[in-house]
């Protein structure tokens, strides 16, 4: 993706309110990053593209949901974006964040707050977490696919559905990760990152 993305709401495909709620997750972003790290600067200059784009195609990979977790939100990637986008297309879902930093939990509670999305954050390790029963779940920069594979394990409903964005290296977390797992994987193309993918996982169990 170039960093000449210009966001508005047709260049995202939202609607003006969907646009003006994630404008002001932006702004908090801006705000909180100068005192914590919860992106780097240099992704900062590239916000639209680098992290909400980002999370907005995670949110089009799949139609209906009750309960979607992220793990590992840090400021809130992909999971927060896709609870702001879901407040106008699936209002009953609810979203869980868990981030055991308890600096960025308080950033995430704050955009929570001031953008109405129906979501909660848990500010302990995910090995320690409650069993989430989501029935999606993402994580973007968390860990490699195997580890992932035992989040799903612990906090994915039977049927539900997993989507971790990956870099360039993808194929051999993959081919690591079916030596200890069986799952389904599908790899969709990024629109932001030629060589990444989110890789769309169903089906997981012990191998
Ligand atoms: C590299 S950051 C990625 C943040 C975000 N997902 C993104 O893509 O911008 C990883 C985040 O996961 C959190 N984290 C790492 N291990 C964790 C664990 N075991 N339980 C809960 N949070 C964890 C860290 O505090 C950090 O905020």
């Amino acid at each position: 993706m170039t960093t000449s993305f210009t966001a508005t709401p047709d260049s995202l495909s939202v609607s003006r309110e969907t646009f003006d709620r994630l404008r002001l997750y932006v702004d908090l972003l801006k705000k909180w990053n100068a005192r914590i790290n919860l992106v780097s600067r240099k992704t900062l200059a590239e916000v639209w593209s680098r992290h909400i784009l980002d999370s907005v195609q995670v949110f089009r990979q799949v139609n209906e949901f009750d309960h979607w977790a992220d793990l590992g939100s840090g400021g809130g990637f992909p999971g927060l974006v896709c609870a702001v986008m879901s407040i106008e297309i699936q209002p009953q879902a609810r979203f869980t964040l868990v981030e055991s930093d308890q600096r960025k939990s308080a950033f995430l509670r704050t955009v929570i707050r001031e953008t109405g999305a129906n979501c909660s954050v848990i500010s302990k390790r995910i090995e320690m977490a409650d069993p989430l029963k989501a029935d999606v779940l993402s994580a973007r920069a968390l860990a490699d696919l195997t580890t992932l594979l035992s989040f799903c394990d612990r906090h994915l409903q039977k049927n539900g559905v997993a989507l971790f964005p990956k870099g360039a290296i993808w194929k051999k977390e993959l081919e690591d990760a079916q030596r200890e797992w069986k799952f389904d994987a599908e790899p969709i193309k990024s629109l932001t990152e030629p060589q990444a993918v989110i890789l769309k996982i169903k089906g997981v169990s012990r191998g």
